[in-house]
């Protein structure tokens, strides 16, 4: 069983305690996120808030998620991702609606969804944008959920880490394409990754995000150059003890 795995398992378990149905609570309308990236000159940077992770352990549990969400917004983020995971990565719902209650900028709500109801309760809880991880759901379902998420305005990163994946991914028509640097299932980090993928799948049309194992302004000069659009950062800014500035340094220009 691989940590993927072990994850997916223990959010079946969460997901018995949800009500039967999670209505949607409001009329909100989500924030715009693609369309500001794309108005920018430099490269787009979602910043990540993350206690820990089931491959580092513990990253920083010493902060208050409305703080740091407010760092990432003077260091002139483009959007936040709040990790809402808790078993594995220690995060909640209440995070992430901690962090909607300070900041205007859209907000990526980072977990793993196998449930529909967990995209309601995203829009609920605030979120202006989900993931959907392509390797944990079937096409028939990835399609349902991307169709969700969209006709409650939100906008989806439809998240891959290789070439298989890539192209279910183009099936859904998406306008976002996340491409994980890290394999979820060994942990393995390879920058090349988005790279290589970019290179042979590149569409003008879709926004491309590389996410993970981003530390420098050179990774970010190597993303730019093979044509990502926006990173997403969570464990550099987490330790960062500047992260405003190091944001600064990751948003190269392109
Ligand atoms: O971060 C992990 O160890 C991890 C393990 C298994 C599934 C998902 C995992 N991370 C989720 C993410 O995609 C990252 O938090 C995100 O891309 C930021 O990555 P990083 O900048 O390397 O913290």
């Amino acid at each position: 069983m691989t940590i993927l795995d072990k994850i997916v398992a223990e959010k079946k378990e969460t997901l018995k305690e949800y009500p039967e149905v999670v209505e949607r609570a409001s009329d909100r309308q989500p924030i715009p996120f693609k369309a500001r990236v794309e108005a920018g000159d430099t490269l787009g940077i979602i910043s990540e808030i993350k206690r820990a992770s089931p491959s580092k352990g513990d990253i920083n549990t010493g902060f208050t998620p409305a703080d740091q969400a407010l760092l990432y917004v003077e260091g002139g983020t483009n959007a936040i991702s709040v990790l809402t995971e808790s078993d594995f990565f220690k995060g909640s719902m209440t995070d992430l609606a901690d962090v909607r209650g300070v900041v205007d900028v859209p907000i990526l709500n980072k977990d793993f969804i196998i449930d529909e109801r967990q995209i309601v309760d995203a829009y609920n809880h605030g979120a202006d944008i989900i993931l959907l991880i392509v390797t944990i759901l079937d096409d028939e379902t990835l399609a349902r959920f991307h169709n969700t998420a969209r006709d409650l305005g939100m906008e989806v990163i439809v998240e891959v880490h290789d070439e298989e994946e890539m192209k279910r991914a183009l099936k859904l028509d998406p306008e976002i394409i996340g491409i994980n640097n890290r394999d979820l299932k060994t942990f393995l980090v390879d920058l090349d990754n988005t790279v290589k993928l970019i290179d042979k799948y590149y569409d003008e049309a879709i926004l491309f995000i590389a996410e993970s194992g981003m530390e420098t302004r050179a990774d970010a000069q190597k993303m730019a150059g093979g044509k990502a659009r926006c990173l997403l950062v969570g464990e550099t800014l987490m330790r960062a003890k500047h992260p405003v500035e190091v944001i600064g340094e990751l948003k190269v220009g392109i």
